[in-house]
């Protein structure tokens, strides 16, 4: 279960509806694993558990569906051919790996499914694919410069494999997340009309309030996500809490599509010490305080990114009406 019938077009929708409006998408990821003693200094971050530390992955995707979770997102984020390349992985191995981060998902809904007493509740698993700047593993996911020499064909051959792979192996949605500039949004929709066969959500980054990373426009950069008819969802996630009402009254003048956060905690990632400043976060209860204004303005799926937790999640859902009216707490 889980899935819906329906097409590129309706999938998201009947499972809003069934959702009771307002899905809540899982926490951070990479986060959590840290928090279980994975140490993910390394080029590919999160992916290295898929490599190592398998279990761990599932157990985390588990922790998530228990906290509330309908979307789990796969730990691809990190996830390149030419990054498992590097480590000495062959390009059959490379592309496995990807496959193997969906089926971890799916055989973590699946037990979810096994031992919960909840019947039916619909869970879907979303492939991410993080920016370029992410594979760089040098912060540019939160700086969207790429230099001067980019061009919208590299980006498109960088990703076109991976995307490939990860649409056809048994994910609900691809989840582009972290896109930090215009140029890569343009590469990711035009790889979409390449006949991906799976509907995708588009997510931003922001560290202004205004624009995304880049200081590319956030209105330039929904409107591509918009005239992408494979696009099913356009929102902010990794950006402070602070911003997001803002962030979603920009997003719903140029789009009528769902609209999707799941912000960070509120601290701040220094690239240079690899560390997450943590001064500037906050708290689990304040976090949730914006939720329901967020959907009141137009949110339809809520979660949370880096140094959020499964508390986070729990959080959430208690604070959505139509959720907790069906919880037992
Ligand atoms: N899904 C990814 C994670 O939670 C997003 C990271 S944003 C830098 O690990
Ligand atoms: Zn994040």
């Amino acid at each position: 279960m889980g899935l819906s019938n329906g097409t590129v077009d309706t999938l998201l929708s009947d499972f809003l509806r069934k959702s009771g409006g307002v899905a809540v998408i899982d926490g951070g990821f990479a986060t959590e694993l840290e928090r279980h003693g994975a140490d993910l200094n390394d080029p590919l971050w999160s992916a290295k558990c898929l490599h190592t530390s398998a279990n761990l992955v599932r157990k985390v995707h588990l922790d998530y569906l228990e906290a509330g979770a309908d979307i789990i997102i796969t730990a691809s984020y990190q996830a390149t051919i030419q990054g498992f390349e590097a480590k000495g992985f062959s390009k059959e191995e490379s592309e496995a790996m990807l496959k193997k981060s969906v089926d971890i998902a799916r055989e973590a809904r699946d037990i979810y499914y096994e031992k919960s007493l909840e019947s039916s509740r619909p869970i879907l698993v979303a492939a991410s694919v993080g920016s370029y700047g992410a594979y760089l593993a040098d912060g540019s996911e939160y700086s969207g410069d790429y230099g001067n020499a980019m061009n919208l064909e590299f980006l498109k051959n960088f990703h076109r494999r991976r995307v490939q792979i990860l649409a056809e192996s048994g994910a609900d949605l691809i989840a582009f997340e972290t896109v930090p500039n215009k140029l890569e949004a343009q590469a990711f929709a035009e790889l979409l009309e390449e006949g991906i066969k799976i509907p995708a959500w588009f997510s931003f980054n922001s560290k202004d309030g205004v624009n995304v990373v880049s200081g590319d426009s956030l209105t330039e950069c929904a409107k591509i996500a918009d005239s992408c008819k494979k696009v099913v969802a356009v929102g902010i996630n990794c950006t402070p809490p602070r911003f997001i009402s803002g962030l979603i009254q920009t997003i719903k003048k140029v789009t009528s599509k769902p609209i999707l956060i799941y912000p960070n905690s509120g601290e701040t990632y220094d690239a240079e010490i690899k560390q997450w400043v943590n001064n500037t976060g906050v708290a689990d209860e304040d976090f949730v305080s914006y939720v329901n204004k967020w959907c009141e303005i137009g949110a339809s799926l809520v979660g949370g990114c880096c140094r959020t937790t499964p508390n986070t999640i729990k959080a959430i859902c208690r604070t959505l009406p139509a959720r907790s009216a069906s919880l037992s707490l």
